[in-house]
């Protein structure tokens, strides 16, 4: 029996939590049944209580105060801890039936997506057949403000694409938090932003308020704690277009727009979800039960 789930990442503060939160309020609004997963040794306050809580493994205060390890060394350690443990997953997850959608709320430790093989080895072992057989949808959040500079827009879209090269699994990859950017980008303008286009490096408001060096030359003379100047010059353009370049020419990543607050954009995206794992084609028709019927 294929189980179904979604492994909700990206960067710190990205809204994981929140699109986690509000993706098991509407299923649960629309009758589905989720199983909600936390694998954030940090996490403190949920809006929704986890089923299973990677706290109850390991504890990164634990990990900090015994290890003398910091936050990110102790979250890599909790990681490795959990790959050593991987029964603990298979306990709770293995009697789930195709009903459920399991939605595994992610860390947002940006080295965990980029250059650590632990993401990788965790995902083949959820989605194997021999394992748990999970058929997994990547969902990689991306605040949509970064759209505002884009050196961070493509800096973070080059980091959804690490993650998609690296998983190997369904992934779809998403500008959360659009209501703070309404308004502010034009209908037209914000096409060229989910489909990442070189052009956009052109028009760069971030660039309007930073200080402009001529040349290369006035740009190293530059003083090196001068933020402002060392990511304005011809080397800083240099490297993001090449950066953009290299993004547009895989021609992998593009993007969906979520609003966490607008409904309508959580079902939105949860069609997509459901569409990546093909979810619906497993399930068997259901009758209401007599006292669902009488509700
Ligand atoms: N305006 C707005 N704020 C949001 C939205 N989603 C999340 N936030 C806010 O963004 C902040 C971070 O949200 P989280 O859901 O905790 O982000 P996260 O990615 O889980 O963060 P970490 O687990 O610490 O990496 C919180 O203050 C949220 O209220 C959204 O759609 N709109
Ligand atoms: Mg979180």
């Amino acid at each position: 029996m294929s189980k179904y789930g979604v492994m909700v990442m990206g960067p710190a503060g990205a809204g994981k939590s929140t699109f986690c939160a509000s993706l098991i309020t509407y299923l649960q609004l629309n009758r589905r049944s989720a199983f909600y997963v936390n694998l954030d040794p940090a996490a403190e306050s949920f809006e929704h209580q986890p089923d299973l809580d990677i706290k109850d493994l390991i504890s990164l205060e634990d990990v900090m105060e015994e290890m003398k390890l910091g936050p990110n060394g102790g979250l890599i350690y909790c990681f490795e801890f959990l790959m050593e443990n991987l029964d603990w997953l298979t306990e709770s997850l293995d009697s789930l039936t195709e009903e459920y959608l399991i939605i595994f709320d992610m860390p947002g430790q940006i080295e965990l997506y980029t250059h650590i093989p632990i993401l990788p080895t965790l995902v083949k072992f959820l989605t194997q057949p021999g394992n748990l057989d999970i058929r997994l949808c990547a969902a990689y959040l991306l605040e949509a403000t970064f759209v505002v500079d884009r050196a961070k827009y493509f800096a973070g879209t080059l980091s959804a694409m690490s993650a998609m090269i690296m998983l190997e699994v369904p992934h779809i990859n998403i500008l959360s938090k659009m209501d703070l950017i309404k308004g502010q980008i034009r209908k037209k303008d914000m096409k060229r932003f989910t489909t990442p286009d070189t052009t956009l490096l052109d028009d760069d408001p971030a660039d309007i308020g930073r200080k402009k060096p001529s040349s290369d030359l006035e740009e190293h003379s530059a003083d090196p704690q001068d933020k402002d100047a060392l990511m304005s010059g011809a080397t800083f353009k240099r490297l993001n277009t090449a950066v953009a370049g290299l993004i547009e020419s895989f021609s992998m990543v593009s993007y969906l727009k979520l609003d966490c607050t607008d409904e309508d954009s959580v079902q939105a995206i949860l069609s997509y979800i459901d569409d990546c794992i093909q979810f619906h084609e497993a399930q068997e028709p259901r009758e209401l039960a007599e006292e669902e019927f009488e509700e």
